[in-house]
């Protein structure tokens, strides 16, 4: 180990996620002096409050759809959903999380301090009591949930605690139509809540193929969810045990009681407590300001990866993965690796499943390039016919002058599969025409590729 004393290292890493693990642990291999610093349990977002918890109720929510589809086919009873069990379960993946990070770092001569980490000049970090000094700097402390302005918001749940919800309250309203709000109600909706989604405009889940999207509603409004579209809220207070939500829907007044009202509308990035001016670190609402090889562009020490940064990746775990390794490379070796995001994957992990990768069919008519839109609804296919699952729907977007694929949307419960395959495919320039021609396994999701690739 590098160190040269107590508080000095060659690099201190802001973030315990995705983000921040990979890149301490790469340059500690090395042989570099690591300092770590997180104030909440290590171990960041998506492995405790995000993506794996909220995946493993996601999951059970998804039995529940599957079997009813079967009802009457072959399956006698619907299933239902133990809330308590299920978050049991849940807490068996979540709750080793903190110590086995903090092992880790042990382990790996990473030195970790438990606190909120702040810039005290454009080189040391104050947590706590401590002052840090770091040869270099590593922002990765992610996202929260963006402040909303009306009153009462201080009476949002955030999705940190519906994914610790000990009771499943009777009535949910959530606020927002994006990730968070689909999954969260469909999830809510399939365990037995009677559920309202609130959205700011026409357009949820906008990142997003919009005519999969009208048929993901129409499919969640068939499970009892209430869609406000066009709808603002003007206040939340409290009323007896629950809360009383106003607003305005298509400008009309809109009242709802309901046992909790969630925050699902967005998440900024964490660069409150950072005091980023002082360090010297330009930033703006997408995050800290970065130059194509991930480092901050006001001060040459500090880089920036995983949602907390202001590149053009989403915010989303294989993106955070991407910039780590960036990062790390960067750092090991000055300005050796751009991260490269074509083709990102996005999966919104209701049931059916809703997944996305490069050109949406309007950036592609925009594009000039001569395209062919193949609309498919899939809901009679051998595929999905035999587990009943309507609709069943894809949306592929090919260039006919080289064959390549521009742009893949998928609605249907092997949509995660799906995705991954022209995730493949496009990452690699495979043309439509080599995807197509790839044999796949029948009788199954990837037998049908074929038919979706036609030029
Ligand atoms: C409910 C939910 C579900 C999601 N589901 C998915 C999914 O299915 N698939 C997917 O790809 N993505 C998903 N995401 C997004 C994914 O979780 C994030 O993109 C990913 O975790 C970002 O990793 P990160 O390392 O940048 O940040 P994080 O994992 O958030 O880590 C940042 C860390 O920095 C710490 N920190 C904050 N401020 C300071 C400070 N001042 N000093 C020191 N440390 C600080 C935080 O406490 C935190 O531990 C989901 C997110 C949420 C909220
Ligand atoms: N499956 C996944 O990959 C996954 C799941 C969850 C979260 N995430 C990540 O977390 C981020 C945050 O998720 P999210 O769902 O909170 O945000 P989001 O950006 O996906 O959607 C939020 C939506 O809320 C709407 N909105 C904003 N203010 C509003 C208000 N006052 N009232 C009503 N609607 C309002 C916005 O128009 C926006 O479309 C995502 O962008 C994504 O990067 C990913």
């Amino acid at each position: 180990m590098n160190q040269t004393s107590d508080t000095t290292f060659d690099l201190i890493v802001l973030g315990t996620g995705s983000a921040g693990q990979n890149v301490a642990t790469a340059c500690r291999e090395q042989g570099w002096s690591v300092a770590i610093v997180d104030p909440r349990p290590f171990g960041g977002t998506c492995s405790q409050r995000g993506c794996d918890p909220k995946r493993v109720l996601a999951g059970a929510a998804e039995l529940i759809a599957r079997s009813r589809h079967f009802t009457g086919k072959g399956i006698q009873t619907e299933n239902a959903i133990d809330w308590a069990d299920l978050m049991a379960f849940k807490n068996t993946f979540t709750q080793g999380i903190p110590e086995s990070t903090e092992e880790k770092f042990e382990q790996a001569g990473i030195r970790y301090f438990h606190g909120t980490a702040s810039f005290t000049d454009k080189r040391t970090i104050s947590v706590g009591e401590h002052t840090l000094t770091g040869g270099k700097i590593l922002i990765a402390t992610g996202a929260r949930p963006a402040t909303l302005g009306f009153d009462g918001e201080e009476l949002l749940l955030h999705s940190d605690d519906f994914l610790d919800l000990e009771r499943l309250p009777k009535t949910i309203a959530f606020i927002g139509g994006g990730y968070i709000s689909f999954e969260f109600a469909h999830i809510a909706a399939e365990a037995g809540a009677k559920v309202h989604l609130i959205h700011n405009n026409d357009k949820p889940l906008k990142n997003f193929d919009p005519d999969l999207v009208q048929a993901l509603v129409g499919k969640m409004e068939e499970i009892g969810i209430t869609f406000h579209l066009n709808t603002q809220t003007e206040k939340l207070s409290r009323s007896g045990d629950g809360y009383v939500l106003e607003g305005k829907e298509d400008g009309k007044p809109l009242r709802l009681e309901c046992e909790a009202v969630v925050h699902g509308a967005g998440r900024i990035p964490n660069v409150d407590e950072l005091d980023l001016v002082t360090g010297g670190v330009d930033f703006d609402k997408k995050g800290v300001t970065v130059d194509e090889y991930l480092r901050s562009v006001s001060n040459p020490d500090v880089y920036a990866a995983g949602d907390v940064s202001g590149s053009p990746g989403l915010s989303l775990t294989p993106i955070a993965g991407l910039e780590s390794r960036a990062v790390a490379a960067n750092l090991l070796k000055t300005d050796s690796s751009k991260p490269d995001y074509t083709a990102t994957p996005s999966i919104a992990f209701t049931y059916p499943m809703l997944a996305s990768i490069g050109m949406s069919e309007a950036q592609a008519q925009a594009s000039g390039k001569e395209i062919k839109v193949n609309l498919l609804d899939m809901s009679d296919w051998y595929t999905y016919k035999r587990v009943g699952e309507k609709p069943s729907m894809a949306k592929v977007i090919l260039d006919k002058s080289d064959g390549t694929i521009l742009g893949a949307h998928i609605l249907n419960g092997e949509a995660e599969h799906l995705i991954n395959y022209f995730a493949i495919a496009m990452r690699q320039g495979m043309t439509a025409e080599q995807l197509g021609d790839t044999l796949f396994g029948y009788p199954t999701e990837g037998s049908d590729m074929t038919y979706l690739l036609e030029l």
